[in-house]
């Protein structure tokens, strides 16, 4: 039989910090209500999550590195919505967004979670803030709680 590594989803006594963005504040509020609903749910105290706002996801990267260096939490979630308009903007800050938090997930020690959406639509968006396919703020508070009880076994 295999050793098989796996974390699970008990979230007590877990601490994160959520760096949440305000462009598209109607799609980004919804992924934070659905973040804090799912550490909470899986049993985080709504007092060991702080949430930082940045202004877009440009600067998501910037204020997860920050909160990784306060060494005070075991994850940290990453929300924002990047919409598509009519010029090539939408690659580049989605791109920078995205480059910017896998490179400091790969550095950290602790896990550092991808939540921000890139979609084509407001409709897109819409849905995945917790209208029709979910709420992406929500799965990826799960996700992180199932990587920190990984860290946790390595
Ligand atoms: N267009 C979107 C942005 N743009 C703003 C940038 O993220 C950034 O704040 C600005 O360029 C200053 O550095 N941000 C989003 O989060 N979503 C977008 O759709
Ligand atoms: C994702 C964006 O940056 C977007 O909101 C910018 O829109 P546009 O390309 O129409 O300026």
């Amino acid at each position: 039989m295999p050793n098989v590594l796996e974390g699970n989803l008990n979230g007590a006594g877990h601490k994160y910090g959520i760096v949440v963005s305000r462009f598209n504040d109607f799609i980004t509020g919804r992924l934070m209500d659905g973040a804090v609903d799912g550490l909470v749910r899986h049993g985080v105290q709504d007092g060991d999550i702080d949430v930082l706002r940045v202004p877009g996801a440009f600067e998501i990267p910037m204020g997860a590195r920050k909160l990784v260096a306060r060494n005070k939490y075991d994850g940290v979630i990453c929300l924002g919505a990047v919409i598509r308009g009519a010029t090539p903007h939408f690659d580049f800050v989605a791109g920078e967004a995205s480059k910017g938090v896998g490179a400091l997930a790969m550095e950290a020690d602790i896990p550092v979670l991808f939540g921000v959406l890139t979609t084509n639509t407001i409709e897109q968006a819409v849905e995945r803030a917790g209208v029709k396919s979910g709420n992406k703020g929500w799965e990826t508070a799960v996700a992180a709680i199932e990587m920190v009880n990984l860290y946790r076994q390595l």
